[in-house]
């Protein structure tokens, strides 16, 4: 059992090898959201402000597309982990990719450097961010009912990272974009050599095995099927761009098709590979509701930084309180309430011990809040009139509601899917998790433009009542899911 080899005990009663996932997944949050920060400001500033000179629309676009990418190369990054490197050389490798990809950005380069950065950072944090989620899941025993807390702790980690790193990079791109993208290479660097320099002691074995190594001829086989892909997606690349095929809205409408056609490949491939026991089957079943669940969770959760950025920059009073608030402060709600309470859902689980709610019973909590957090938003429209500016409480309001949704449903999906997984696609299926958040991005790109004044109410209350009725729901089904 890989956990024996792990000391149980050493940070704040969880195993020790908490300590070295906690700090190595901070500080490649810190880099990722202290780079996502300034980088659509780096896209579309003049040239001459040091930014790309791209314009804006084509800058958001590229930060959905980024964003779903770095989430779908976790497909490649587990592949790998089970069955070529294990998950600790996957996160140590993606550490390095993700690193020289933000070194490319602190190079003062074009448009060239850019792409290549962003190609070096969506590789390196698909292999990284679903391995590093699969060793904590390693380090507990099997039915330790500290895991559910753990990964409490663990996402604590991400969301320190998500806050603070965009108020120093921000900081820094008064001076220079090319400054806040060095600091974002140096956390990633300090959460390498942290990562290299504790995991033996910390981690035992975790993270060393391979699940299921390709054999000899699958090693020739999956040779080939590389080999042929490369080909013809270069000479696909060859014939469609001196053409100018390849357009934005393209490749947002192919990375919106893959995030929900990859993940039913994915469920069909493992459901019927003969690795897969007839009770992983049945968990792997229990599993397609959670997975939907959390689609409709991440499209409520991830509009907080697109279509409430918006409310907060045009529908509120920024001056309610005597100084002028900037519509930017929101985006560190999410964050913040999250450090604050994610301590507060590790004890609870522990102190209910086995009395805690079942999983699937955690995520309806979750649809409900996230979609209460859609429901209060539409509230003050109602009471104060389309066209008045709503006081910044409401908002503060809503990120709560939706923040508490989270811990109930993001953590606990990160802890489920380690006890869920399939033995032969343990890396793979946590890579799957992270693709309900893609599949969210790609249904959001095509929904947020049905927002408008007019339809505000109901927009929020639509998706708000569609969250709460699924809560309902799963809910009502979960004794059947509980395995
Ligand atoms: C800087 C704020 C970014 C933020 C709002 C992500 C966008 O949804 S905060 C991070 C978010 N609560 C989170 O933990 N996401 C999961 C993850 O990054 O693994």
């Amino acid at each position: 059992e890989i956990a024996a080899s792990v000391p149980q005990r050493g940070f704040f009663g969880h195993p020790k090898g908490l300590f070295t996932l906690f700090f190595t997944e901070f500080w490649e949050r810190f880099s990722y959201y202290g780079m996502r920060a300034i980088l659509v400001f780096y896209m579309y500033y003049e040239v001459k402000n040091g930014g790309l000179g791209l314009s804006e629309p084509l800058a958001l676009s590229i930060m959905s597309i980024y964003g779903s990418l770095v989430y779908m190369s976790g497909i490649i990054g587990g592949w790998l982990a089970d069955r070529v490197f294990g998950t600790s050389r996957a996160v140590f490798f993606g550490g390095v990719f993700i690193m020289l990809g933000h070194i490319a950005l602190a190079i003062p380069g074009q448009l060239t450097m850019f792409f290549i950065s962003m190609v070096l950072i969506v590789i390196g944090t698909g292999l990284l961010k679903p391995n590093v989620s699969t060793i904590v899941g390693d380090i507990y025993p099997e039915g330790d009912n500290r895991l559910d807390a753990g990964f409490s702790i663990f996402y604590m980690g991400i969301n320190l990272g998500a806050f603070i790193s965009p108020l120093i990079v921000g900081e820094l791109m008064k001076k220079s974009f090319h400054l806040g993208f060095g600091v974002a290479a140096v956390g990633m660097f300090i959460g390498l050599v942290l990562f290299l320099i504790t995991k033996k002691k910390n981690l035992g074995l975790a993270g060393t095995q391979v699940p299921n190594p390709l054999s000899s001829e699958e090693k020739k086989k999956w040779g080939i099927y590389i080999v042929v892909a490369a080909a013809v997606i270069g000479i696909a690349l060859a014939v469609m761009i001196p053409r100018g095929w390849v357009t934005i809205e393209g490749m947002v409408a192919l990375v919106g098709v893959l995030g929900i056609l990859i993940p039913t490949i994915y469920f069909i491939v493992m459901y019927r590979s003969p690795k897969t026991t007839s009770a992983e089957q049945s968990r792997l079943l229990a599993y397609i509701p959670l997975f939907i669940a959390a689609v409709m969770f991440w499209a409520i959760q991830e509009q907080g930084s697109t279509i409430l950025a918006r409310f907060a920059d045009k529908r509120t009073d920024l001056d309610a309180f005597g100084f002028h608030i900037s519509p930017a402060w929101f985006q560190s709600l999410n964050p913040l309430f999250i450090i604050t309470l994610a301590p507060v859902f590790a004890w609870l689980w522990v102190k209910l011990g086995d009395r805690q709610p079942s999983i699937p019973k955690k995520f309806s909590i979750g649809l409900l809040f996230a979609g209460l957090s859609f429901l209060v938003i539409l509230l003050p429209g109602q009471l104060g009139g389309a066209d008045a500016l709503v006081n910044p409480l409401w908002l503060v309001l809503s990120y709560f509601l939706v923040v508490v949704g989270e811990l109930c449903l993001s953590p606990v999906g990160l802890a489920a899917t380690t006890r869920l997984a399939p033995a032969a696609f343990s890396a793979q299926t946590m890579s799957l998790w992270f693709l309900s958040n893609a599949a969210a991005q790609a249904i959001n790109a095509q929904i947020v433009k049905l927002n408008t004044p007019e339809t505000e109410t109901l927009y929020f209350g639509t998706i708000g009542g569609l969250s709460i009725v699924l809560g309902i729901i799963l809910f009502l089904v979960a004794p059947k899911l509980v395995r």
